[in-house]
């Protein structure tokens, strides 16, 4: 490309030509036919925008709290595995990135830089994703780290019990990256060929057991809000707030866990009704612009969290590239909402979005 870049997809290009083949696809890939990875993205274009004017829109204001902290926008940094594959300091550049822009990043526990140096990197509030893995005291020794480093809540993703099919990875022969944060902890070793590493070293190590009645252990074992990253269905948002959970993540992994499973802005609404406003709602999968952002609060989102556009930035430009593409969310935000006439974060609503479903429900 010879122009500098304007939106994610320019980064994501130049995350292609700066990567090798195998990194680019470990990131970029999802799970077999890939099917729900580019529904993630084509369900946000199915959606409209109606826009208000004659709203004063000479100040827009973006800033919101996410569980009483306060962020510059509701675009938070999710949790994606091995950053120095992207760029050599890793995990470090992207939680400066994160908080030049003022927001939160959610750090991988399989980040290739520990929860320690991550902390120790910038003043910031930041989240800590986990696994839980088969060997509980080691899980809840982790989540002391996360908790004596200041991290303010732990994101327990619960859509893994397995690893999902990559194919890409299969067919590059994807090696394993370091897991900084299990170092002297358990074995790291993995003895299967190159392209499975990863699903063999999941199955190996992550409880595929866990289940409803694994959330009361869950907190005895932090005092920090818990939040649960891959519900997908009112059923599991409903079971989520009777367990005591204090947040969801609507994900579908970006895509890379079962495919099939519906895009993700298709089925926030359904779990932002079952959850009665009970806990915030968040969402992940697909955000590439300011406009998706703004589709998934008008449809009850408190905030959107953002993976691969971030590694696309880090890929790219490294620290630079990371804030570059979190201030142009912001910005296409920003645009967003003064030409739709919502001055605040608060002043969008249902009304602001038409889905495919409205249309039908429209013309009956
Ligand atoms: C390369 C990569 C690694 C990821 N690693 C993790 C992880 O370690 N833990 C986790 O809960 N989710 C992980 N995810 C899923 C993200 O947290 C998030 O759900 C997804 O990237 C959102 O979709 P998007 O990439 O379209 O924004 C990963 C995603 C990618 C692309
Ligand atoms: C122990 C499970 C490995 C997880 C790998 C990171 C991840 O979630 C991904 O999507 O990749």
């Amino acid at each position: 490309m010879s122009s500098e870049p304007v939106n994610v997809n320019d980064f994501k290009e130049l995350a292609r030509s700066a990567l090798p083949k195998m990194y680019y696809d470990f990131y970029a890939g999802g799970a077999e036919d890939e099917h729900t990875l580019r529904e993630n993205i084509r369900a946000f274009h199915s959606i409209t925008i109606r826009p208000r004017v004659l709203v004063d829109v000479s100040q827009i204001d973006m800033s919101t709290t996410i569980l009483g902290h306060r962020i510059s926008a509701p675009i938070l940094v999710a949790p994606t595995s091995a950053h120095m594959l992207a760029f050599h300091e890793g995990e470090l550049a992207t939680a400066r990135a994160a908080a030049a822009a003022q927001t939160i990043m959610v750090l991988s526990y399989s980040s290739t830089r520990s929860i320690e140096e991550v902390a120790s990197s910038c003043d910031a509030v930041r989240f800590f994703q986990l696994y839980v893995f088969k060997r509980r005291d080691i899980t809840a020794l982790i989540v002391q780290r996360a908790e004596r480093c200041g991290y303010k809540a732990i994101v327990v993703t619960v859509d893994t019990p397995w690893l999902g099919r990559r194919e890409a990875d299969m067919k590059n022969k994807m090696v394993a990256y370091p897991k900084k944060n299990l170092e002297g902890l358990m074995s790291v070793e993995i003895n299967s060929e190159p392209g499975v590493q990863l699903r063999t070293f999941a199955k190996a190590t992550v409880d595929a057991s866990l289940s409803w009645k694994d959330i009361e252990w869950l907190r005895s074992i932090t005092s920090l809000p818990i939040l649960l990253k891959g519900i997908l269905t009112r059923e599991d948002a409903t079971k989520a707030v009777e367990a005591g959970v204090d947040g969801i993540l609507v994900s579908n992994h970006g895509g890379r866990q079962l495919d099939f499973t519906p895009p993700t802005i298709l089925v926030l609404e359904e779990v932002v009704q079952a959850v009665k406003g009970k806990v915030p709602v968040l969402l992940d999968g697909g955000v590439r612009r300011g406009t998706d952002i703004f589709k998934a609060l008008a449809l009850g989102a408190q905030a959107v969290l953002t993976g691969r556009a971030v590694l696309f930035g880090l890929s790219a430009k490294g620290e630079e590239g990371a804030r570059t593409v979190l201030e142009m969310l912001k910005n296409e935000l920003e645009t967003t909402m003064a030409l739709s006439g919502c001055p605040s974060i608060r002043d969008i609503t249902r009304n602001h979005v038409r889905t495919q479903y409205d249309k039908l429900q429209a013309m009956l």
